[in-house]
C-alpha cells in the first residue's frame, strides 16, 4: 500500500440521479450520540436521492447506515446539517408528519388480525372510507402476490410472506418514500434472493422512492438503482451498481464490494492518457492517467480478478503484465480462483472461467504471468475525511453544534 497520497481522486458521482427530481437530500448531516470513543456515528453525509429511485445505504456493521435512515425517518435528530424531503427541511418535524414509512427486519404484524386487516389497519385508523380501504388493500395484496392469503393469520405464513404483508401494510398508505432497514435479514439465503427480486419488482410497480439499508453487497448490487457505500460515518462513493463495482473510488469500496486487487507505486512514465508503473524484469502496470499526475507521482489502483488473464509465458498485447507464483487454487464450479504471489511480494487474486477458454490451468508453485488491459486498472482516491467542525465561539454553546 502507498504511504503517500495518490495523485488525483476519480469522480464520486455524488449528485442527484440523472433525470429524477430530488426526493431526499442530506446536507452535511452529522449525528454524534456523545461519548463514543471513535467519534460521531455519522460524520458529514451528503446525499441526493431521486424520486422513485431504489437507493441503498451499504456498509459494514457500525458505519452509520441505520442512524442515517432513522434521521431521515425522524426517529433521531441530527446534531448537524440539513435533511430535506421534497425540498422541505424536516429537522424537528415528527416522524408521523414526514409522509415516510419504515419497514424493519422484525415484521411486527398483529398476530390476531388477518392479513387483510393487518394491511387495512393504518387506513382504517385514518378513517379512509370503507370501500376505498377494501379496494386499496385488495390491490396491494395483488401487488405483493398474497391475494389468496387475505384471510390467513400471520403465523400461518412463511417468513417471506410475512415480510410481504409488512411491505403491503407500509405501501398501502402511499408514503412518498419507504425506508427499509435490513428487511430480509431474518430470511434464509434462498428466500432472501427471491425476495430481493420481488422487492425490486414491487418498487418498480408502485414507483415509490425506496431507501434500503444493507450490509450485504450482493443484495445492494441486485436491487439498487444507486448505492451509497458508507465507511466510518462517511460516504466513500455513490454510484450505480456497475459504477461502484467496475470503478470503485477508494480502496475501501474496492475491497468491500466483491474481491479486488489493490496495487500501488510511483509512475515511471505519465501521459498523455496513460501512466506506467515499471516493476522491472519486463513487468509493468499501466493505468488511465489520474488528473494532475506526472512522472514520479504516487498512485494506487485496483484491478478486478476476472479482468486478469493467466499465461505460462510473458504475454504480448496486454498492457499490464506481472510475474508471480501460484500459492493457492480453489475450484468454484463455474470458475477457479488463483492466489498468486507476485515477484514484488504482493498477493493477487485471479478468477478464470471453467468454460474451456483458459490457456493454462496452473497448480500450486507454478510460475505464471498475469496480464490485463489498461482500462481495467482503475485509479483510486484516498478515503474521504470528515468536514472539519467549526471552532466553538468563546461564549457560545451553540457553536459546538455544527448546523
Ligand atoms: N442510540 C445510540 N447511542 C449511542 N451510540 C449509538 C446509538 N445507536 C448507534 N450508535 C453507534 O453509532 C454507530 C453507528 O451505528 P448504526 O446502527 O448507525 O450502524 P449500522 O451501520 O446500521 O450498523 P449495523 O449494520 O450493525 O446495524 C455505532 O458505533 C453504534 O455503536
Amino acid at each position: 500500500m502507498a504511504t503517500d497520497t495518490p495523485a488525483a481522486p476519480p469522480p464520486r458521482s455524488p449528485g442527484p440521479a440523472p433525470g429524477r427530481d430530488p426526493a431526499i437530500t442530506l446536507v452535511d448531516v452529522v449525528k454524534d450520540y456523545g461519548g463514543a470513543r471513535d467519534g460521531a456515528a455519522v460524520r458529514g453525509v451528503n446525499l441526493t436521492i431521486g424520486q422513485g429511485e431504489f437507493f441503498s445505504l451499504l456498509g459494514p456493521s457500525g458505519c452509520g447506515k441505520t442512524t442515517t435512515l432513522r434521521m431521515i425517518a425522524g426517529f433521531e435528530e441530527p446534531t448537524g446539517g440539513q435533511i430535506l424531503l421534497h425540498g422541505r427541511d424536516v429537522v424537528g418535524v415528527p416522524p408521523n408528519k414526514r409522509d415516510i414509512n419504515l419497514v424493519f427486519q422484525s415484521y411486527a404484524l398483529f398476530p390476531h388480525l388477518s392479513v387483510a386487516d393487518n394491511v387495512a389497519f393504518g387506513l382504517r385508523r385514518r378513517r379512509v372510507p370503507k370501500d376505498e380501504v377494501h379496494d386499496r388493500v385488495d390491490r396491494m395484496l395483488h401487488t405483493v402476490e398474497l391475494a389468496d392469503k387475505a384471510d390467513r393469520r400471520p403465523r400461518q405464513l412463511s417468513g417471506g410472506q410475512q415480510q410481504r404483508v409488512a411491505l403491503a401494510r407500509a405501501l398501502v398508505n402511499r408514503p412518498r418514500a419507504l425506508l427499509l432497514d435490513e428487511p430480509l435479514g431474518a430470511l434464509d439465503l434462498k428466500l432472501r434472493q427471491s425476495m430481493q427480486l420481488e422487492l425490486k419488482r414491487i418498487q418498480r410497480e408502485v414507483g415509490i422512492t425506496f431507501v434500503y439499508v444493507t450490509h450485504d453487497q450482493a443484495e445492494a448490487l441486485t436491487m439498487s438503482d444507486r448505492i451509497a457505500v458508507l465507511n466510518g460515518g462517511l460516504v466513500e462513493q455513490v454510484g450505480s451498481p456497475r459504477e461502484v463495482y467496475e470503478r470503485p473510488a477508494t480502496a475501501f469500496v474496492a475491497g468491500f464490494i466483491g474481491t479486488s486487487n489493490v496495487l500501488s507505486g510511483r509512475l515511471a512514465t505519465a501521459g498523455p492518457d496513460t501512466g506506467t508503473l515499471d516493476l522491472g524484469d519486463g513487468q509493468r502496470v499501466t493505468l488511465p492517467l489520474p488528473d494532475g499526475a506526472t512522472a514520479g507521482s504516487p498512485v494506487e489502483l485496483t484491478v478486478r480478478p476476472e479482468k486478469i488473464t493467466l499465461t505460462a509465458t510473458p504475454p504480448t498485447g496486454h498492457a499490464s503484465r506481472v510475474r508471480g507464483t501460484v500459492e493457492e487454487v480453489v475450484y468454484l464450479g463455474t470458475s477457479s480462483s488463483y492466489t498468486v504471489r507476485t515477484a514484488a511480494g504482493a498477493e493477487m487474486t485471479v478468477f478464470q472461467p471453467n468454460d474451456g477458454t483458459a490457456t493454462v490451468t496452473p497448480g500450486r508453485g507454478d510460475t505464471v504471468w498475469l496480464s490485463w488491459a489498461t482500462a481495467h486498472s482503475y485509479p483510486l482516491a484516498p478515503a474521504p475525511s470528515a468536514a472539519p467542525l467549526p471552532a466553538p465561539g468563546p461564549d457560545s454553546d451553540a457553536a459546538l453544534i455544527p448546523r
